[in-house]
Parts: C-alpha cells; sequence; structure tokens
C-alpha cells in the first residue's frame, strides 16, 4: 500500500530519500550551532577519539609537526576536550602576558580535582586564594635567601657532600638519578623544612621513590579523563596511597613544627605558613589557611623543584659527556674564576659568562616543562582574531619555541655561543628563551634554580670530569614519551678525578 508521502511525491522520490535528507540536514545543523565558529586551525581527528591517536607514540614531536603544519596558534581535539596551542614566542607572550586576565588560571588536572589536592595548593589553585598564596610565598622565599648568599652556602654544602659521594666512587661508573635526585630534594627540604637527608638514609629514600613515582606519573594526557571507570583501576588505587604517604611525612614535619614553633624565629617554610595561617585566624581574615593548604604547597615545592632541578642536572651531564671540548672549556674557566680551591659564589656569575651560556643552551635544549598550559575560564575571548571557546585548555609548546629551526640556527646543536657576544664576554639573552615560562604564573623556583645549577656545576667541574664509561655508548637524547617533563634517560657516567 502507498505511504500518504509517496502518493504526494514523484515516483523517484522515495520515503527513505526524505528520511536521509532530514536526517543529513539535522546533523548538519546540530554540528554547525554546536561546534564554535572562527576556532584557530587543526586536525580535524576522529569522533571521540579527535585527534589522540595521531599524538602518539610521541606526543612533543607530533605537537611539533602540527605546528610546522598549522602555525603558531592550533586547536586540536585531544578525545571529547578542544585544546588550543600556542607554537611562537610573541602569540604566546600575547595570551600569558598581554591577556593574563583572561589567561593566567592554571588547568586543574582531573587527578588533582580527584585527590583534592586543589585544596590550598600554590600550583594547583586559581583566583585569589591563589594570587595571595604565590604572593605570600614569593615573599618568604626571598626572605629564606633566594638569590641571597645564606641559601647559597647551603647548596655549596650540598655541592661538598655530592663529590665526596663521587670520591669514593673513585672513576666506577654510576648512575646517578637517585642522588641528583636526593640532593635535589635536599634544597627542597632546607627551604621547606629546615633539614637535609643523608644519602643512605633509608626512610627517606623510600620517600624519594614515591615522589619520583609521582611525579614522572604526571602526564600531559591523563589515561583516565577520556576512559573515566580508570580511575577505579589499580594504577590510580597506587597512585593515591603514594600521595597519601607522601603527605603523611609531610604532616609529621608539620606535627614536629607546632610542637617547637617560635614566632620570633621562623626556620623555614612550614613555620610561615604556620605563623600565616594564625594571622589569618585572628584577623578573621576571609581567606583562611588550613594544615592541608601548608602540606599541599609545601608538597607542590617538591613536586615542582625535584625532578625539574635534578632531571636539568642530568642533562647538563649527558649533554658534557657528548660534547666534551665544552666540558675543557667550562673547567678552563673554573680554573681561571674560582680555582681549585675556591669557594663557587654567585657573584662569579659576571666573570664566567661561558659556563652561565652552557647553562641557558641546556635550558633551551630541554626545558624541563616542555608545554605549559593555562585554562580559559571567561566567555568570549578572541587570540590573534580566533574565538577561543570558555573552558578552552591553552597550551604553550616551549620546547618547540626553542627548538625549531624557524626560530634558532642549527638548534640540535650544543653551541653556549649563540648566548654569548662576538668576543664571548657577555652574555646575549634572548627573549624566546623561556625555560621558566612567563606571565603572571611563572615559575617561583627561578632564582634558586639558577642559583643552585651554576653552584653544582662550579663545585663538580673543579674536582671531576665526566667520562663515558669504557664500552658505554653515548647517553640517548630522546625525547620524553609523556609529553610534559622532559626527564632525562638513565644512562652510566664515570667521574673521574681532576
Ligand atoms: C630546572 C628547574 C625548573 C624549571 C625548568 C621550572 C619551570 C617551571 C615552569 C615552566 C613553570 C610554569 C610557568 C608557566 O606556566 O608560565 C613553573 C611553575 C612553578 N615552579 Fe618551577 N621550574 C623549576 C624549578 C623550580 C623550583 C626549584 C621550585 C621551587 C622552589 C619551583 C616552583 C614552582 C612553582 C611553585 C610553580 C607554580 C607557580 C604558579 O602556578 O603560580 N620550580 N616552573
Amino acid at each position: 500500500m502507498e505511504t500518504a508521502a509517496e502518493a504526494i511525491l514523484p515516483s523517484f522520490i522515495e520515503t527513505r530519500h526524505i528520511v536521509t535528507v532530514v536526517i543529513g540536514v539535522s546533523i548538519f545543523l546540530l554540528v554547525y550551532f554546536l561546534i564554535p565558529k572562527n576556532l584557530p586551525p587543526g586536525p580535524l581527528g576522529w569522533p571521540l577519539v579527535g585527534y589522540l591517536p595521531g599524538l602518539f607514540p610521541d606526543p612533543l614531536v607530533s605537537f611539533s609537526k602540527l605546528a610546522d603544519k598549522y602555525g603558531k596558534i592550533l586547536s586540536i581535539r585531544m578525545g571529547p576536550q578542544l585544546v588550543v596551542m600556542l607554537s611562537d614566542y610573541e602569540t604566546l607572550r600575547q595570551a600569558y602576558v598581554s591577556q593574563a586576565d583572561e589567561f593566567s588560571d592554571n588547568m586543574i588536572m582531573s587527578w588533582v580535582l580527584e585527590s583534592k589536592r586543589d585544596v590550598g595548593s600554590l600550583f594547583w589553585e586559581n583566583g585569589e586564594k591563589w594570587r595571595q598564596r604565590r604572593r605570600f610565598s614569593l615573599k618568604t622565599l626571598r626572605g629564606f635567601g633566594f638569590g641571597k648568599r645564606s641559601l647559597e652556602s647551603r647548596i655549596n654544602e650540598e655541592g661538598r657532600f655530592f663529590c665526596q659521594e663521587m670520591e669514593r666512587l673513585n672513576g666506577q661508573p654510576v648512575v646517578l638519578n637517585n642522588l641528583l635526585f636526593n640532593a635535589s630534594s635536599n634544597i627542597i627540604c632546607t627551604i621547606g623544612m629546615a633539614c637535609r637527608y643523608d644519602y643512605r638514609d633509608k626512610a627517606f629514600g623510600e620517600q624519594l621513590s614515591i615522589m619520583m613515582e609521582l611525579i614522572e606519573g604526571v602526564r600531559l594526557l591523563e589515561p583516565a579523563n577520556i576512559i573515566p571507570p580508570l580511575w577505579h583501576s589499580r594504577w590510580y588505587k597506587r597512585r593515591r596511597g603514594m600521595f597519601k604517604a607522601h603527605e603523611d611525612f609531610l604532616r609529621e614535619h608539620l606535627e614536629h613544627h607546632k610542637a617547637t614553633l617560635d614566632p620570633d624565629n621562623i626556620r623555614d617554610m612550614m613555620d610561615a605558613y604556620l605563623v600565616e595561617m594564625q594571622r589569618r585566624k585572628d584577623t578573621n581574615d576571609p581567606i583562611q589557611h588550613t594544615e592541608d593548604g601548608i602540606i599541599h604547597s609545601i608538597s607542590d615545592l617538591f613536586g615542582a623543584g625535584t625532578g625539574t632541578l635534578s632531571n636539568t642536572t642530568l642533562w647538563i651531564i649527558i649533554y658534557m659527556l657528548r660534547y666534551p671540548e665544552t666540558q675543557k672549556k667550562i673547567q678552563e674557566e673554573v680554573d681561571r674564576v674560582v680555582g681549585a680551591e675556591g669557594v663557587p659564589s654567585t657573584l662569579q656569575r659576571e666573570q664566567m659568562p661561558y659556563t652561565c651560556a652552557f647553562l641557558m643552551e641546556i635550558q633551551r635544549l630541554r626545558p624541563l616543562a616542555a608545554i605549559i598550559f593555562r585554562h580559559l575560564r571567561v566567555p568570549g575571548v578572541k587570540l590573534c582574531g580566533y574565538n577561543i571557546p570558555k573552558d578552552t585548555p591553552v597550551f604553550g609548546n616551549v620546547f618547540y619555541i626553542q627548538n625549531s629551526p624557524k626560530f634558532w640556527d642549527n638548534p640540535i646543536e650544543c653551541r653556549p655561543e649563540r648566548f654569548l657576544s662576538a668576543d664571548g664576554k657577555t652574555l646575549v639573552p634572548r627573549k624566546d628563551w623561556i625555560p621558566f615560562g612567563l606571565g603572571r604564573r611563572m615559575c617561583l623556583g627561578e632564582a634558586l634554580t639558577k642559583m643552585e645549577l651554576f653552584i653544582f656545576t662550579v663545585t663538580v667541574m673543579q674536582r671531576f670530569t665526566f667520562k663515558v664509561p669504557d664500552g658505554d655508548p653515548l647517553p640517548p637524547l630522546d625525547l620524553p614519551t609523556g609529553g610534559l617533563v622532559m626527564y632525562a634517560p638513565r644512562f652510566r657516567v664515570s667521574c673521574v678525578k681532576r
């Protein structure tokens, strides 16, 4: 029997044609109205997973290829999430600095929300609470000697402990990853809790393994974001257990600090936070601090400071092994300015441009935070003429900005001279050297890091030459697979006494 539609339609049009057209038009209208207009260009991707499969196996290389193809600003779907990636200095500056009111919120990753670590944290917090905590932390850190001689002598001391360990090895090959992680943690322990741990301390060794695993587990692409049931998997349960163990360790220190606190004699960041917490309570400040907040803030210093410092130091060693003539030049400068027995000081930096340029070159080649991120939380924002929808993470590809041949001559070569004047006597900084990020959320530990890397490098170069152990290959320069932090590989090195 004929349907009503068929009765009034010409014979060559069937009902199924009409149904197909109606569905097609509906999908078109849905897509037209739902998909934001005038987005930055980018690859199309697939339904549900977006461009995620295209980012593997190495997201950093894939992001760089996309930047070559689509230019300074591109948009990409990572699973259901739209992400904007900025890949040149001017565009990044435009967003993070010129439009800082819009682009200064951190992207709070799901695992942070899930573990409630956004409560009172330094890194994982936004808005007025973050602003006040950052201002207070920066002021307190400066008070504890960021850029000052008191902290410098502690770093010198840690450098000497490290050298004593090397001396004991007597040139035997060694994997330095754990030892350097311990040394870097000791610097954060000094600032945060006025203590240091011996390299053979077993209990602290366990804490270090936990911290290392936690830090190395931070991924740009969180698998559980794409497959939520994974939050209940063994891997995430183990992670939650490790966070608890790390917090218990800090809580023990907090209890000791509370019991021995003398507000007239502030020993470290923990004391300073405790006094500030009390002050806010006494003055009924609308923003209150909590003990959990103190623990999370100190934990953030460990998270942001230990892996970054120790891995940058590992990259310093790797490049010295690969460029022995550069190591020799640094040793010559150290011998001339500091001498074999002198105590290194940041006051000597001006007389040691080659060493400083080398350290800058390492942080150009291997910026520990390869990708930095913000989260746009306001509607109606335009960047470079494109619409950026509310709730879009906006990434900055620091690795690309510092390593693309578009911006740097022969970028894969380690050439400290690119940061030196023609006569080699003066440092010539470049504005697109941004290993510490830029804008309002720029790294809080920049001054400490520069001091630490300089003192450590000089202390070690006074006493040792790094050599590749006989029969070992050169350490690889592979890029990290996680795509966020540029961890150095494990490799063996011989520290030969000079
Ligand atoms: C090689 C060493 C380091 C590198 C390359 C590094 C790099 C960075 C980068 C790129 C950011 C994000 C900046 C942005 O988004 O614009 C950052 C943030 C941060 N860094 Fe570092 N960092 C290093 C060492 C440290 C140390 C030693 C500390 C601790 C004292 C530290 C504490 C922080 C904190 C607390 C933040 C968050 C700031 C905020 O969100 O307001 N960093 N770091």
